[in-house]
This record gives C-alpha cells, sequence and structure tokens, in this order.
C-alpha cells in the first residue's frame, strides 16, 4: 500500500508521464504543420524566376497561387500520417514501402484539390522522406542527421512502385542525372550542403529574410540538375537557370540592385524557354523546413509566413 508521503511523487510522476506522452502524440501534427508551411513559404517567396509566385504563374499556364496553396493544404494529412507511421521505427524496405503508399494517397489528394494539376509532387517525396526523417532523429533539428536518415530510406527499393515512365525518370535517363530520386538518396546534398548554409550566410549578412530566401533558392538553382528544367527545355533551360541564378549571386545577391535587375533578366529568359525550376522549388521549400525544425529544437521562435510585400521595396 502506498504511504501517504508517496502520493505527490506519484503524482508528480503520472503528470510528468501523460505530458511526455502528449508531446509524443503532438509531434507529428507539429512536423507536418511545419511541411506543409514551409510548402506554402516556398510558393509565396516572390519574385522567383519561371516558378510560380505571388505575381503570377510563372512558366506554369495551369497553376496559380492559389491552387498552390491549396494544394500545400491538402497534404497536411499525408505527411501526418507518415510521421505517424514511423514513429519509433528505423530505416527499412517496410518503412519505405508504408511511405511510397501514403505518398501515393498524397499525390491522389493533391490531385483531388487541383483538379488533376501537377503541383507538389516533387514536394510530397522530398518533405515527405524529410519528414519521416525528423521523426526518427534521434536529434531533433539536426539537418545533416535528418537528411542522411530520409536518404537511408530513399534507397531502400518498393515494389510496388509503377513502372510507367515519368517526366522525371525520361530525362534522367537521358541525361544520366540523379534526378528526385537520386537527390534523396544522396542524403539531400543540395539541402544540407546548398541551400541551408547559402540561407543562414545570407541571413547573417543581415539582408533580410525575403532576400535570404531569394539567394538560398538561387544557390540550389545554379548547382542542381533540375529535371523540372530538363524536361521542359532541355540542356539549354538547365543553362540558362544555373548560369543566370549563378551571376546573380556574384553581383551580390537579391538584395542589390544589379542582382535584382539580373533576377528580372533571368525570369524573362526562362519565360520565352517555358521553363521553370519546379525541382529547386521542392528543394528550397526543403531547406525552410530543416531551418524550421533546427529553429523549433532551438527554442526559437518559427515563423515562416515571413515573405514581406516585395513590390513595395523594389525601386
Ligand atoms: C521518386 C518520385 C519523385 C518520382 O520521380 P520521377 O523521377 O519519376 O520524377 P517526376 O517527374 O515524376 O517528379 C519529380 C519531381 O521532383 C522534383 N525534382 C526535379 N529535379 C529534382 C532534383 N534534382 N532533386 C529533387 N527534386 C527534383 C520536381 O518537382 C519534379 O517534378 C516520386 O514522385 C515517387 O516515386 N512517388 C511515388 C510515391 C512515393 O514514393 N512517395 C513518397 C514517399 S516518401
Ligand atoms: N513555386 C512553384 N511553382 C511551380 N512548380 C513548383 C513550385 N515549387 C515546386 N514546384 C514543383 O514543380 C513541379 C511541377 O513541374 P511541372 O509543371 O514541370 O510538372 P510536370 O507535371 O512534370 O510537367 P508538365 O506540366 O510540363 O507536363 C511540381 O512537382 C512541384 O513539386
Amino acid at each position: 500500500m502506498q504511504s501517504a508521503l508517496a502520493q505527490p511523487a506519484l503524482q508528480a510522476r503520472r503528470r510528468e508521464v501523460s505530458s511526455f506522452a502528449a508531446s509524443i502524440s503532438a509531434l507529428p501534427t507539429r512536423i507536418a504543420t511545419l511541411a506543409v508551411e514551409s510548402l506554402i513559404a516556398e510558393a509565396s517567396l516572390t519574385p522567383k524566376p519561371g516558378l510560380v509566385d505571388s505575381r503570377g504563374p510563372g512558366a506554369h499556364a495551369d497553376l496559380d497561387i492559389a491552387l498552390m496553396h491549396r494544394s500545400a493544404r491538402s497534404l497536411f494529412p499525408c505527411f501526418r500520417e507518415m510521421a505517424r507511421a514511423v514513429t519509433g521505427m528505423t530505416p527499412s524496405r517496410q518503412v519505405r514501402e508504408k511511405l511510397a503508399a501514403i505518398g501515393r494517397d498524397g499525390e491522389a489528394a493533391m490531385f483531388a484539390a487541383t483538379g488533376g494539376v501537377n503541383t507538389h509532387k516533387g514536394g510530397i517525396w522530398s518533405l515527405g522522406l524529410l519528414t519521416a526523417g525528423a521523426v526518427m532523429s534521434s536529434r531533433p533539428g539536426d539537418a545533416v542527421e535528418i537528411a542522411s536518415i530520409a536518404g537511408s530510406i530513399a534507397r531502400h527499393s518498393d515494389s510496388r512502385m509503377p513502372s510507367d515512365a515519368t517526366n522525371g525518370s525520361r530525362v534522367v535517363e537521358r541525361y544520366g542525372v540523379p534526378g528526385a530520386r537520386g537527390e534523396a538518396q544522396d542524403g539531400f546534398p543540395h539541402v544540407v550542403g546548398v541551400g541551408l548554409p547559402a540561407l543562414r550566410q545570407a541571413r547573417s549578412r543581415g539582408v533580410g529574410e525575403t532576400f535570404a530566401r531569394l539567394d538560398a533558392l538561387l544557390s540550389i538553382m545554379a548547382k542542381l540538375d533540375d529535371t523540372c528544367l530538363l524536361h521542359r527545355g532541355g540542356p539549354k533551360a538547365l543553362d540558362t537557370a544555373k548560369s543566370g541564378a549563378a551571376e546573380i549571386l556574384r553581383l551580390g545577391g537579391t538584395s542589390t540592385q544589379a542582382g535584382l535587375d539580373a533576377l528580372d533578366q533571368l525570369d524573362i529568359d526562362l519565360l520565352e524557354l517555358n521553363a521553370s525550376p519546379g525541382g529547386s522549388g521542392d528543394l528550397f521549400a526543403a531547406t525552410l523546413f530543416l531551418d524550421s525544425l533546427n529553429q523549433l529544437s532551438s527554442g526559437l521562435p518559427v515563423d515562416l509566413d515571413q515573405n514581406g510585400d516585395f513590390s513595395q521595396w523594389k525601386s
């Protein structure tokens, strides 16, 4: 029988256990919310070259910003389900196949929300794997570990993967580039080795969040073999995007007038080629996601919705 003295200690322990249980069960919701907010912040970031932003559809006649936001919100159950499914698991073929099944349902939800338009196929893939990596990581907020766990999952095979050729698989074969699958299997080098360092470096220069985000996106574009660009406009579109992005950064980035002028020119060049860096957009959203997880785990406030009205600043 419990002594009267032991009662408060027992109650405190019960409270501790139930608050731990609550924090564990809240984690999938929190992580899925950040994944959706990252996709929304990516779409809202303006002005992006070739991509949908708050000015308009870029090179995508079938897309607009409201559709991108609706699509991102439709993916909340998908990311939360992925986070729940991998809680307590380690990377394995079983995990890969479970995530793939949830991801395909997510694609169906996306197509239902958009009336059949591909808004976030690449986003489901990259953010889905990183969501799983975030749940499985023993070091919350450690971007390199999260991306490396995501890579370990992506390297397992998925026996139920459809064998039909896709836009991505065709150009991967034709041009010998890694594509979305290779990027994930390598542990997202363009997120942890390019986008995140560029975002942090731009912030440390004190340029303001919108410019820091634009510079991070351009840093990814300058290096990535983006299969969206290759599919729409072949090597010419890819070279235009890479060299145009590198030139903006060489001019000092988007917080300089010369950089902004070059950004306008790159937008015009990509629209003429009907080409858009959708893969870079996805990996930039992944960059924001890992950055927000890092801020959350450091006890810092997370505010993904920081894209000011750029048009007021621009001369
Ligand atoms: C592996 C995927 C990306 C299909 O790849 P595929 O090579 O066939 O290309 P597809 O043209 O269909 O889509 C690729 C998309 O990735 C993005 N992307 C393009 N280039 C890159 C790149 N270098 N790195 C990252 N993403 C890129 C673009 O948005 C592009 O639209 C994925 O859609 C898939 O297999 N989905 C099935 C369900 C699944 O596994 N879901 C998620 C599990 S976590
Ligand atoms: N802001 C953005 N604007 C447009 N696409 C984006 C944006 N951010 C990410 N993307 C990614 O780009 C991809 C859309 O590219 P695209 O329209 O070329 O796809 P597709 O269906 O493969 O090709 P197509 O429409 O030429 O047949 C999506 O999978 C999405 O993940």
